[in-house]
């Protein structure tokens, strides 16, 4: 389990994330989600051990993050940055294998391989990584995470991902978002940040609505994804409808003509 109390992180005295409290079970996929500058990037990289906390607690499986070292933390979770810079001309294959690196293990071929079909990044696996498009590049990113947390263990695991699906079409980002969900059959909890309302509908089981570094809601998609809650952290007209085959909602927003009035606390 991932748990975080009260976490706090300042920046020249601001609280960019300001107490916030999750528990993440695996067999679930959490989603933040929230307006530009909120915090959920910076909560992300708090939970990774990327940040250090000013106040409050985060745990993996009982264990404080600052009692992990670092090989012993990249076995428990893996991290998906929103943007990745890669300085050497790599292969894509390599790209990949450095999420074994991570764990101290070299090899793994047959991981790699299965890793690399499930996200369609096997059939340009000897291509020059810095030669992909965006789309191409995440997916290669999300297979380099990946690896690090395919194996069965019986250690629960955790898979951050900040913004997944930014550079995707909308056939990869249901591709991507399936694996995720996928995960939750193998002892791993997802946390991803979203862009994308009705992805993070569609997918998640937990959705933690941050406004101005602090938690506005946090539960069930129907809890969560209500237009006034949606509408007052992103003063803006969202409507939000039942969805169908499954899909639990429909959310659109409008264009900005159609704000007639100001967004109040619900
Ligand atoms: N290192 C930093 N120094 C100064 N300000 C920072 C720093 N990191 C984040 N911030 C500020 O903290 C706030 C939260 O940033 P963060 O990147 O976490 O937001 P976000 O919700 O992920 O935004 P976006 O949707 O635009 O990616 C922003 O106002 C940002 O400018």
């Amino acid at each position: 389990m991932l748990e975080a109390k009260n976490i706090q992180y300042l920046v020249q005295g601001r609280a960019i994330v300001n107490k916030v409290s999750l528990d993440l079970k695996p067999g679930e996929f959490a989603a933040i989600v929230g307006p530009n500058g909120a915090g959920k990037s910076s909560l992300l990289k708090l939970l990774a051990g990327e940040y250090k906390v000013h106040a409050g607690e985060i745990k993996y499986n009982g264990k404080a993050i600052q009692n992990y070292r670092s090989k012993e933390l990249a076995k428990v979770r893996a991290v998906m940055p929103q943007h990745s810079q890669l300085t050497f001309p790599f292969k894509v294959k390599e790209v990949v294998e450095l999420g074994l690196l991570s764990l101290g293990i070299s090899g793994g071929e047959e991981l790699i391989e299965e890793v690399m079909i499930e996200t369609l990044t096997w059939e340009f696996k000897d291509r020059l990584y810095g030669a992909l498009s965006g789309g191409e590049k995440q997916r290669v990113q999300l297979a380099r995470v990946l690896v690090q947390v395919w194996a069965e263990s019986e250690q629960s695991k955790f898979l951050l991902l900040d913004e997944p699906t930014s550079s995707l079409d909308i056939a990869h980002q249901h591709q991507v978002l399936h694996i995720a969900s996928k995960l939750k059959t193998k002892n791993i909890a997802v946390l991803a940040v979203l862009h994308d309302l009705n992805m993070a509908a569609a997918y998640a089981d937990q959705v933690i609505l941050l406004k101005e570094g602090k938690v506005y809601q946090q539960g069930t998609v129907a809890e969560v994804m209500a237009s006034k809650h949606l509408e007052y952290v992103f003063e803006h007209p969202i409507l939000v409808r039942d969805g169908f085959d499954g899909m639990p909602h429909l959310i659109q927003s409008l264009p900005v003509y159609h704000q007639t009035h100001s967004f109040k606390i619900a």
